[in-house]
């Protein structure tokens, strides 16, 4: 059986509807089964209660007293400074000053623009009782972690997929705004044939940029030993390996079988081993695959972990979490292994709560929600970070990343490639202001 033990209990809004990362709706019947109306019934008898009619997440306001509801920003204020809040007031907000909140902290930029300035120098004013907010939190997500590493995949799989070529300043400049927004993981690029993945030809240029920065964690991909070769001769100190559940997607994503492909694997683990480079290894298309449908768990666990077995410190899954998940978990250690989803059907979010619930605490993320793999069509792009920081910041759950600089990092790419951020948070931060 698999699917129902541990994600059970709690989080129910991500099951409802979970699907697969990239293609297959799956029915409900494979999913946990788990009462909203419950789990918010066993919560506010606890004390809290929910008002406004607001019971979905992200809008859940929890009273701690009787309130009645107040017109005014000052009122709301006041009150917040007692009050466990995932919703956000802007009544009465003066025309200029914006005050975008996230559990209990303000993120405030006065004028009238998103100016970097402002957003560098966001205040943080922490209104609510942090402890009340862990127990809340605890209860709720029991087992939830305490902080959760994101790996962000913007410059790699949120740029392979772009048809007009980024030129490498502005990849470089993206890595760098990444980095200084706190996050410690940020993949840089492929070291793949520049034929099938002509956006990131310029790899070594990308890695050449950080070479002296020694503390940068920037994994690149790397899809055979020519690959990795180049990686180490450009000063990569972190790879990837990328295998796939699905036959089809490993032929047309790297034009060889699943068992080719670990053979080629397992002489770049090696080698890298030895010059103590160490690998992730991801298994792609692990619940569906747009060409061969469903598939099975069983499989997916092989090829996470004969990845494992062969030396990968970290296996990300492109899961559905709650089908795929718990197979893998019986034969890899829950600590190595990271979550990867893309939001074609606007289900990461949840799927990341659940994967949270079942104790994974690596989250794949792409800045500005930007991505698609050029070799699974209709995949689209990867969970935005804005939007799992902003979640993780909202369960009180640390990410040491900077939500501030992370709004500039995503307005920075998404001005040069001319299109919306596809970052909720992006949208509703900028929409204010
Ligand atoms: C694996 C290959 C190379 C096989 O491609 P192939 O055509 O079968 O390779 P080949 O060995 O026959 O060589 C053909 C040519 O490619 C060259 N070549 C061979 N290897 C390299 C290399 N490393 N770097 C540069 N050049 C290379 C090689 O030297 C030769 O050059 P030529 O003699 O024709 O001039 C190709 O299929 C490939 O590069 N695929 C990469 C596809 C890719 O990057 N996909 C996206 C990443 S996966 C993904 O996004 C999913 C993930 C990870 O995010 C998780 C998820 O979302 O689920």
């Amino acid at each position: 059986m698999y699917g129902s033990g541990q994600a059970a209990g709690t989080v129910n809004c991500c099951i409802a509807s979970a699907m697969s990362s990239l293609e297959e709706p799956l029915g409900m019947d494979k999913l946990p089964g788990l009462s909203t109306i419950d789990l918010f019934q066993r919560f506010s008898s606890n004390g809290c209660s929910t008002s406004r009619g607001d019971t979905g997440m992200g809008s859940c306001w929890i009273e701690q007293n009787t309130s009645s509801s107040s017109n005014s920003y000052e009122e709301d204020f006041e009150y917040e400074q007692e009050a466990f809040t995932w919703r956000h007031h802007a009544r009465d907000i003066p025309e200029n000053d914006v005050i975008c909140r996230s559990q209990g902290r303000n993120y405030a930029a006065y004028g009238n623009r998103c100016d970097s300035r402002h957003l560098a120098n966001l205040q943080h004013n922490s209104y609510c009782n942090d402890v009340c907010l862990q127990d809340i939190t605890n209860k709720i997500f029991r087992g939830i972690p305490k902080y959760v590493k994101i790996v962000e995949v913007g410059a790699r799989d949120g740029l392979q997929n772009e048809k007009n070529v980024v030129p490498t300043s502005v990849k470089v400049e993206l890595i760098q705004r990444l980095l200084s927004a706190g996050l410690s993981v940020v993949e840089a690029t492929s070291f793949v044939s520049p034929k099938w993945v002509p956006q990131l030809a310029d790899a070594r240029d990308v890695i050449e940029a950080f070479k002296s920065l020694d503390t940068a964690r920037l994994p690149v991909l790397v899809p055979n030993l020519k690959g990795f070769e180049a990686a180490v001769a450009a000063g990569a100190k972190e790879i990837a390996v990328f295998a796939s559940a699905s036959e089809s997607f490993s032929k047309s994503n790297i034009n060889c079988t699943i068992e080719e492909s670990l053979t080629r694997y397992r002489a770049v683990v090696q080698a890298a081993t030895k010059l103590s480079i160490p690998v992730r290894g991801y298994v792609s298309c692990v619940i569906g695959c747009p060409v061969d449908g469903m598939i099975h768990p069983s499989k997916v666990a092989y090829v996470a972990k004969e990845l494992h077995d062969m030396g990968c410190c970290e296996i990300s899954l492109g899961d559905t979490v709650g089908i795929g998940t718990p197979a893998v978990m019986a034969v890899v250690p829950v600590e190595k292994l990271a979550v990867h989803f893309h939001d074609t059907y606007g289900q990461s979010l949840p799927n990341i709560l659940v994967s949270l619930q079942m104790g994974i605490s690596t989250v794949d993320s792409s800045i500005a929600g930007l991505g698609g793999c050029p070799y699974a069509k209709g995949a689209s792009g990867n969970v935005a970070t804005e939007d799992v920081v902003y979640m993780l910041d909202g369960l009180g759950i640390k990410t040491n990343v900077d939500l501030g600089k992370l709004l500039q990092t995503g307005e920075f790419i998404c001005k040069h490639l001319g299109r919306p951020s596809g970052s909720k948070a992006a949208v509703a931060f900028t929409s204010r202001i």
